[in-house]
């Protein structure tokens, strides 16, 4: 297994451009997942990785060797990286073990060779006895399961894996999560995998790689995203958290700080000491938030719409002095909480954003 590092890539397809300068440093054994939206560029990164596309300029490396570069291009039968799409694409008319083995078989292994590899294989992905199985009898996990194999059996540097769950559907998807994390654990594989499904990345990957428009927008764990992201668009892209204006009151060196939301001073985390009265947006996740114990301090709301979520409430309300803005918070119990009734609002420690758009210096 190999490291993989991507030196400020770009990617135009004419004049359109697609990556700008992307540096990534995935380690030896790692899992990184590559998060963002649709059309953010995902695809076209993996895609660079594995060979299937030049690099406009900047330089992709795995383990020692370059493999991308504006006047360098290894192809993708030699680079060694092994890939897992969303569509499996088994071959129906094969077993499982002869469509793990086919690789080997065409590379001129013998058949002993190519059985004990591919027993190894199906034991690594948990799939040991299902040899002459047909893929029609087994599940859709069970089959992104042998996908993972035939990729594993050609002892790839890297595995590159394409939305694998999309097609999945989600009970199916929350135990293939398990399966990925040990099917690392097990193989030490390097692994970058392509997802636009935050919780997906949060569950498996040991860092992620927040794509937004074509740039890397943070490259972080998935706790250090949560508690401090870069950007707006990650702080609302993860964990459904809220981005609000506030205005900065007093910051102090250790990145504690004072901030005005609203009609109320709540206290919060920032990266660097802000000066006073400096418009600031302040990221908060419903979790952050609850009705105030004594119904004076907090922010005045006015509760706007209540949802039964199966042993608790979701409780939308309306800032009093921002009223088209919207707060989300989550309670065990109603009490006198209803639709159209004020409600002072706690605020717990939120992060003020470090690079948010559109202020006022
Ligand atoms: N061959 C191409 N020629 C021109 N534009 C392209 C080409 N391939 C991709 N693009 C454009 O590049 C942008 C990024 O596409 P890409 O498929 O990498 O995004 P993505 O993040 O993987 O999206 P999704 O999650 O929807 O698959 C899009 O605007 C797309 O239209």
């Amino acid at each position: 297994m190999a490291r993989l590092i991507l030196d400020r890539v770009s990617k135009s397809f004419g004049d359109v451009q697609v990556l700008q300068d992307v540096s990534i440093d995935v380690r030896d054994g790692e899992f990184l997942a590559i998060l963002g939206p649709s059309g953010c560029g995902k695809t076209t990164l993996l895609r660079l990785i594995a060979g299937f596309e030049r690099v406009t300029s900047g330089e992709i490396r795995i383990g020692e060797k370059t493999v991308s570069a504006p006047n360098r291009h290894v192809p993708p039968e030699d680079r060694q990286v092994g890939i897992v799409f969303q569509s499996y694409a088994l071959w129906p008319h094969m077993t499982v073990a002869q469509n793990v083995g086919y690789s080997q078989r065409v590379l001129g292994a013998s058949k002993d060779e190519t059985r004990k590899k591919v027993a190894e294989a199906l034991g690594v992905v948990g799939l040991g006895g299902f040899e002459d199985r047909s893929p029609s009898k087994l599940s859709g996990g069970q089959r992104q399961r042998v996908a993972l194999a035939r990729c594993l059996v050609q002892s790839p540097n890297l595995v590159l894996l394409d939305e694998p769950l999309a097609n999945l559907d989600v009970h199916l998807r929350a135990s293939m999560e398990d399966e990925f994390s040990d099917f690392h654990r097990r193989s030490g594989s390097t692994m970058v995998y392509i997802t636009h499904d935050q919780a997906e990345a949060m569950a498996m990957a040991d860092r992620i790689a927040v794509m937004d428009r074509g740039r890397l927008a943070q490259l972080a764990t998935p706790a250090e995203l949560h508690d401090r992201p870069a950007t707006e668009m990650i702080a609302s892209f993860i964990g459904g958290g809220m981005v609000l204006d506030a205005e900065m009151l007093a910051s102090e060196a250790d990145g504690r700080c004072v901030v005005r939301l609203y009609d109320a001073d709540v206290k919060a985390r920032c990266a660097r000491r802000q000066a006073p009265g400096r418009l600031v947006k302040l990221a908060l996740y419903p979790n952050a938030l609850s009705p105030s114990a004594d119904g004076r301090s907090g922010v005045a709301c006015h509760v706007t719409k209540l949802t039964y979520l199966g042993g608790r409430f979701r409780v939308e309300v309306a800032p009093d002095r921002a009223p088209s803005t919207r707060l989300f918070l989550h309670v065990d119990e109603v009490g006198g909480i209803e639709q159209g009734a004020a409600l002072r609002v706690a605020v717990g420690e939120g992060w003020v954003i470090p690079h948010a758009e559109g202020l006022a210096a």
